[in-house]
């Protein structure tokens, strides 16, 4: 089942085949910051699913709410209204020692800075978050995941005796260790050189195809983009439009569409809904290219 845009199936009770097809899925859901006259709707009652083995990009101009419905879809970030599950797991409303166990034993996270240990090598820093969950590792997965990410050969390497390329490199591999139900990428390629950027994109593509997994990206770079299987698009808190099977010039031009907006609108400001709904006929359709 891929991922779909809010729409009468919203309503559906969530059955164990829905389920099972699903990564994650937010209804309603609503974050707020500040309050008063400096409230900022960050999410304005996004319904989402995110699609189990499928490579899910999230675009859309600065500021359009992007990084907190990755946060709030990991759990890490608390919502101000509706609901989100991970799986079958309704993470609305649970407490936090139990979304910290959810997180660490259920998601990947790679972030543009890598985060690695500076003082661990490749290998340990691969597994560092299982050795602090106390689990095991399936030696058989790592193997196939090292193999995967081409790090066999440097996996006794610190993180500053490896390229930047590297080095994200062993964060995705980190984040793919455990072998998590959902990875979330914030603009994991933003401090690479265009090749090495590729090579993460390749690999995250791996992932998903090879190995499973399911990733959601958020990215500002219409290529990076293109190596997804759906680019879910967000203005103003809100997701108005999806593309399937993304080209990068396809996702440059929809983009493009944003800015038009926001000229035409007020040079200075970011576009609201209603103007971007009025200069968008195929608002909240699919863009679908063949
Ligand atoms: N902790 C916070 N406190 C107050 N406002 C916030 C906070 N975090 C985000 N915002 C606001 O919420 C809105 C959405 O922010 P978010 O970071 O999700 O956007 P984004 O699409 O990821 O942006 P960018 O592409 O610039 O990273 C913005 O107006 C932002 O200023």
């Amino acid at each position: 089942m891929e991922a779909v845009l809010s729409t009468a199936a919203a309503e559906h009770t969530l059955g164990r085949a829905e389920a099972d097809g699903i990564a994650a899925r937010a209804r309603g859901l609503t974050k707020a910051y500040g309050s008063g006259e400096t409230t900022v709707l960050a999410l304005d009652s996004v319904d989402v699913d995110i699609a189990r083995g499928r490579f899910t990009a999230v675009m859309g101009p600065s500021g359009s709410g992007k990084s907190t419905l990755m946060h709030c879809l990991a759990g890490l970030d608390t919502v101000s209204a509706g609901r989100v599950w991970l799986g079958d797991t309704e993470i609305t409303g649970l407490r936090e020692r139990d979304l910290t166990r959810l997180r660490r034993d259920r998601i990947g996270f790679m972030f543009q800075s890598f985060n690695l240990i500076p003082t661990l090598n490749a290998a340990e820093n691969i597994t560092l978050p299982m050795d602090i969950a106390g689990k095991k590792s399936d030696e058989k997965w790592l193997d196939q995941v090292i193999d995967t990410l081409g790090l066999r050969d440097r996996l006794k390497h610190r993180p500053a005796q490896l390229s930047g390329g590297q080095q994200q490199r062993v964060a995705c591999a980190r984040a793919l260790a455990s072998r998590p139900e959902l990875i979330f990428a914030d603009e994991p390629t933003g401090n690479l050189d265009s090749r090495a950027g590729l090579e993460v994109l390749g690999f995250l593509r791996e992932a998903v195809d090879q190995l499973g997994q399911t990733v959601v990206m958020v990215t500002h770079d219409p290529g990076a983009a293109a190596h997804s299987d759906l680019v879910l698009f967000l203005a103003d808190g809100r997701i108005v439009d999806r593309m399937e099977r993304p080209s990068a010039d396809a996702v440059l031009e929809r983009m493009k569409r944003f800015d038009t907006v926001r000229a035409a609108v007020a040079p200075e400001s970011a576009p609201t809904t209603e103007a971007i709904e009025a200069t968008d006929s195929t608002e909240a359709t699919d863009t679908d290219k063949d």
